[in-house]
């Protein structure tokens, strides 16, 4: 696969109080599932994060944010500033249910896009998304002004939006499955459930 994925780390999980990227499911923290589903598509995987030795179990890439305490924007910048590919599938870390397939076919729609953003029911996803490399500077642009919203970065650039039409070979359950994320300690509980009644 010519593209490097990018897992985003960086965050406080203030909501759930506990770092959600080390929550488990179904005997494997979450982090790891998303990483091993990467694995079969990437060889080339970089973590975020602002806390190196937290994930050194993990034997993966990694680098930190430029601008810390910035949000996922600065984990985007950090991300793509490290990567050695073009085209670069960028995910968060609290999403149990990470399809490889759908990373694929967004990495494959790039084409001369700056960004491929998934859009379901209405919702932009940007933290389950193709970034360019060359967005970076763009990206350190925005947070440089104040601006942290992904929003307005992708305002900015030529995206190519992707929604549950051009999604068909997926149902809405999987869609809604694959991007979850869990904030609460009742979005564990539920991620929890539905990964035994899969398994
Ligand atoms: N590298 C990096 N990643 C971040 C940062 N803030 C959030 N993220 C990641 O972006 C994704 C979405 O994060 P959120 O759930 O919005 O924020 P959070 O800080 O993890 O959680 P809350 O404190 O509950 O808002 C997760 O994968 C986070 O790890 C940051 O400052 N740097």
């Amino acid at each position: 696969m010519k593209a490097a994925a990018i897992i985003l780390a960086g965050g406080k999980s203030s909501r759930m109080g506990t770092n959600k990227a080390l929550l488990k499911i179904n005997e494997k923290t979450t982090i790891e599932r998303t990483r091993d589903a990467l694995k079969l598509l990437f060889d080339d995987i970089i973590l975020v994060t602002n806390e190196t030795e937290t994930y050194e179990f993990l034997e993966m890439n990694m680098t930190s944010d430029h601008y810390p305490g910035m949000g996922p924007l600065a984990g985007v910048h950090a991300g793509l500033t490290a990567s050695d590919y073009d085209v670069n599938f960028i995910v968060a870390c609290d999403m149990p249910f990470v399809s490889v397939e759908l990373a694929e076919a967004l990495v494959h729609a790039c084409g001369h896009y700056d960004a491929v953003i998934p859009v379901i029911n209405g919702k932009q996803h940007p933290l389950f998304a193709v970034f360019h490399k060359k967005i970076a500077g763009e990206a350190a642009k925005s947070i440089e002004e104040g601006n942290l919203r992904m929003k307005h970065l992708l305002d900015r650039l030529n995206v190519l939006y992707v929604t549950e039409s051009e999604l068909q070979t997926y149902s809405q359950l999987d869609l809604e499955r694959v991007f979850f994320n869990m904030n609460h300690p009742n979005e564990y509980e539920d991620a929890k459930k539905w990964a035994e009644a899969d398994s």
